[in-house]
This record gives structure tokens, sequence and C-alpha cells, in this order.
């Protein structure tokens, strides 16, 4: 069968078998509780006081919130969906030319995981990956399907990478550090990644992404109004609300690090819809691979420092787990030797 999703022919009849789960991963077909509390932050509020206060408290008790009033126009939202969505809807042959399992491709497209050859059973997603940042170093990897991607998504990886530093900026102040100390090596790297799921026959049996927390510094997350996002929460799982004009935030494990465990770094799912295709656009911030990640003013540290080159190699030996991975670096870690 065809590796990319998107490439299958629509709407699919039956899932096939190599992409339901056993009986005790499945999500089931029970309804499950709606996040209605996920915190709604409005960047435009007049005392900036407030907005630092609701962010850190966001970050501190959800680790997952909304910003509405982010000065990214919904123009540029819509326009770079339409495109992505037309990506996926795109020439087979174009795609192909992007298709790639290695990690250190800067721009690819892969269906499921990057294990999809050696994993059991497949998640029900395709995946767009690109480096973003800066651009010039970038662009011309990028898909050139549909003509106008790389106009769009260009002024879309400036308008974001802007948002982000911004907010990053709020959390330090917020923290009692200086605003610009996650600048420079803390986000030196952008990536973008797009998930698309073609509607789903059977989705009690399948998952759009498996659970999971962001490796990276802090991501954003466009998303489009079909629902799927879940996070666990009070010992469940719940729907998390889509809104397509607002952006989702969601803190990773370094600034859980650089936090020293104040911040949550929420886990995660995707459930697969039964309809309707979902999109959505996801940019991460990823520090450079040598600089030291470490607790930021707290003592005792509950990590010792490390950089992110360490970090990563312990993710991907612990099967892609981060909060695993992190368990390597606490201070009262039982098992530095992973690393040897
Ligand atoms: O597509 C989504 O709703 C979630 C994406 C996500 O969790 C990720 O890309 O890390
Ligand atoms: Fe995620």
């Amino acid at each position: 069968m065809e590796t990319l999703m998107s490439n299958w022919l629509n709407p699919v009849e039956n899932t096939p078998e190599k992409y339901i789960f056993p009986a005790n991963q499945r999500p089931g077909s029970q309804p499950f509780p709606v996040m209605n509390d996920i915190p709604l932050i409005d960047l435009q509020h007049p005392n900036p006081q407030h907005i630092i206060h609701q962010i850190i408290d966001a970050c501190q008790r959800f680790g997952i919130f909304q910003v509405i009033n982010h000065g990214i126009p919904g123009s540029l939202m819509e326009d770079t969906m339409a495109v992505m969505k037309g990506f996926f809807a795109g020439p087979a042959e174009h795609k192909a030319s992007l298709y790639s399992t290695d990690l250190t491709k800067k721009c690819r497209i892969y269906s499921s995981t990057l294990n999809y050859d050696s994993e059991e059973v497949h998640y029900w997603r395709d995946n767009l990956t690109h480096h973003c940042y800066p651009l010039h170093d970038h662009i011309h990897l990028w898909p050139h399907h549909p003509p106008t991607y790389r106009q769009v998504v260009g002024a879309y990886a400036v308008e974001t990478r802007k948002l982000m530093v911004r907010i990053l900026e709020t959390i330090c102040e917020g923290l009692g550090l200086k605003p610009d100390y996650l600048e420079g090596e803390m986000t030196k790297t952008q990536l973008l990644s797009v998930n698309h799921h073609i509607p789903c026959p059977d989705p009690s049996l399948t998952l759009g992404m498996p659970q999971h927390t962001d490796p990276n510094l802090i991501t954003i997350l466009q998303q489009c109004s079909v629902p799927g996002l879940q996070v666990f929460r009070h010992h469940q799982w719940m729907d998390v609300p889509s809104d397509p004009t607002a952006f989702l935030v969601v803190p990773g494990l370094q600034l859980k690090v650089m936090s020293n465990g104040r911040f949550w770094s929420p886990i995660h799912r995707v459930m697969t819809h039964r309809e309707e295709a979902r999109t959505t656009i996801g940019t991460f911030l990823i520090p450079s691979n040598e600089i030291v990640i470490e607790p930021a003013g707290d003592s005792p540290a509950a990590y010792r420092g490390f950089t992110y080159a360490e970090f990563f190699k312990c993710f991907t030996r612990s099967n892609c787990d981060a909060d695993t991975a992190l368990t390597y670096f606490q201070t009262n870690s039982k098992s530095p030797t992973l690393l040897k």
C-alpha cells in the first residue's frame, strides 16, 4: 500500500489492519470530557503585568494555553492553512521527492512516525517538517507546490517566530530573568511541523499521533476547525477545543528544565476523525546542539546542566519518549549511564 496516506483514494472504506491498535491501546468510542478551562490569554490586554501573570500561571497549572490578539493576521493563518491543505492534496510525485525518514534532512515528508518501517502499528498521519530559520538558508529546500508555498509560509515563519519570542520574553520576565535570556542559541532552530490526517473510518481503533511530551523549548500550534488534540489531565484524556483563529502554546521539556520543574509539559496525543480531514501547523523553537540547558535561578537545581545534543541522544535512545529522556538529567537520577 502507498505509504503516504494523503495519496490514498478518499474516502477510505475500511481501516487497514496495520493501523488498528491492540485493544488495550485503542482510544475507544466513549466520549471524552472537554478541557473547557484551558486558559485563553489576550496578548493585547492593556496591563502587561496581567499578561505575565496569566502566562506563568498557565505554564504552571495547565502546561497549555491559547493566545488571542496575538498579532498574526487571520488572513496569513488562513492562507497558510490553505497552502498546507493544497500541499497534501497535491501531486504524489512532488511529495515523493521530499519523502524521507532521515532525521537530519532539513525538509521531509513522512507518514506515521520516523520508525514507519519497524513499527508494529502505524499512526494515522502524514507529516511535513522543515527548518525555517534563518529563512534564506532553508527556503530553497521547501516545497514548490502549491506555487505560493514559499512566499506564504516564508511570511508565516517570520511572524510565528516573532510571536514565540514575545511569549518567551514574557515568560522570562515572569521568572525574574532578563527578557532576552532565551534568545540566540536557546532558540536557534525553528521547525515547522504540519500534521495531516485523512478521514478515518473508525477513530475508536486508531490514533493520529502517539502520546508524547514536546522535547523542544516551546511549541505553538495552529489548529483547524476539526478537533483531535487531547491532553492527559486529572488522570484522563481530555479533548482540547479547536479554535482556528487562536494559537495553542505548549511549553516543551527544555522550558520545564529552565523553570526548574515549575512548568508543566503536558502529555498529549491526537485522535482521528470519521468525516473530515484534519490539518494542524506546529512551530517549534529548539536550542542549538551546543548550548547548555539548566535551571535558571531557583535552587536546589532539580536537573543538572546538559547540552541539547546530549538530551537528543537520550531522547532517540529512549524510543523518542521525552519524559524518559529527561529523567537521566534529574539531579536525583539513578540512571546516568545511558550516554556512555
Ligand atoms: O496536531 C496536533 O494537534 C498536535 C501536534 C503535536 O502535538 C506535535 O506536533 O508535537
Ligand atoms: Fe506535541
